[in-house]
């Protein structure tokens, strides 16, 4: 495995429980484990190859533990990514704050890293709107001003799980084009390799 190219290093952040690991579940598996919750501890990573019109992309998916314990940590894994899926719970608004951190962070310390605001549990608005704790136009707002694209998704029904890991791919090959026409080269889309250095499985598929 170690030596398989990747093109996208991307990294999960938010705080624990708010489902990343069930994004990724989703996406690239296609299923939503269900069962006491396990949280992650360290990292794990996956690839994914998908393609983007006539292009092969692999995005190598790096998922960070939520728990403040492993914070020093997190830090280690979105050294040089590419794309930040900043997560946050729509029923949890203290895990919109985490976000803010994460981001805060990203903007200090990772200039080159494309930021996606991902709202999550949305099936939990579905069932009862009320549930709701941090508000669309609010969070478009503030994903506006960082230059951020918004999503909300559900990992349970997969809402819009797809349309989010297929744009960060899309904006890979834009930006990678842009290059190829302009001749300049940026050191934040250099390509990455797999390293077999995760605590969590690493998968190819
Ligand atoms: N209803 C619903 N529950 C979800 C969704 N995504 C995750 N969950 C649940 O939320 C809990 C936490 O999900 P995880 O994916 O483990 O969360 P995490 O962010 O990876 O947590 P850490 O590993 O601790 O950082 C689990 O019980 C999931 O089943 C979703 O889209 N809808």
């Amino acid at each position: 495995m170690s030596g398989q190219r990747v093109d996208v290093k991307v990294v999960m952040l938010g705080k624990e429980y708010v489902g990343k690991t069930s994004l990724v579940e989703r996406y690239v598996h296609n299923r939503f484990l269900v069962g006491p919750y396990q949280n992650t501890i360290g990292a794990a990573f996956v690839a994914k190859v998908m393609s983007v019109g006539d292009r092969t992309v692999t995005l190598g998916i790096w998922d960070t533990a939520g728990s403040e314990r492993y914070e020093a940590m997190s830090r280690i894994y979105y050294r040089g990514a590419k794309a930040a899926i900043v997560c946050y719970d729509l029923t949890d608004s203290s895990s919109f704050e985490r976000a803010k951190f994460w981001v805060k962070e990203l903007q200090n310390l990772e200039e080159g890293c494309q930021i996606y605001l991902c709202g999550t549990k949305s099936d939990l608005l579905e069932e009862d709107r009320r549930r709701r704790r941090v508000d669309f136009h609010d969070v478009q707002d503030y994903a506006d001003n960082i230059k951020a694209q918004l999503f909300e998704t559900s990992s349970k029904t997969g809402q819009s799980v797809d349309e989010l890991f297929q744009k960060v791919a899309e904006d890979y090959v834009s930006v990678a084009a842009f290059q190829v026409m302009t001749g300049v080269c940026f050191p934040s889309l250099s390509g990455d390799f797999l390293q077999a250095s995760a605590s969590g499985p690493l998968h190819l598929t």
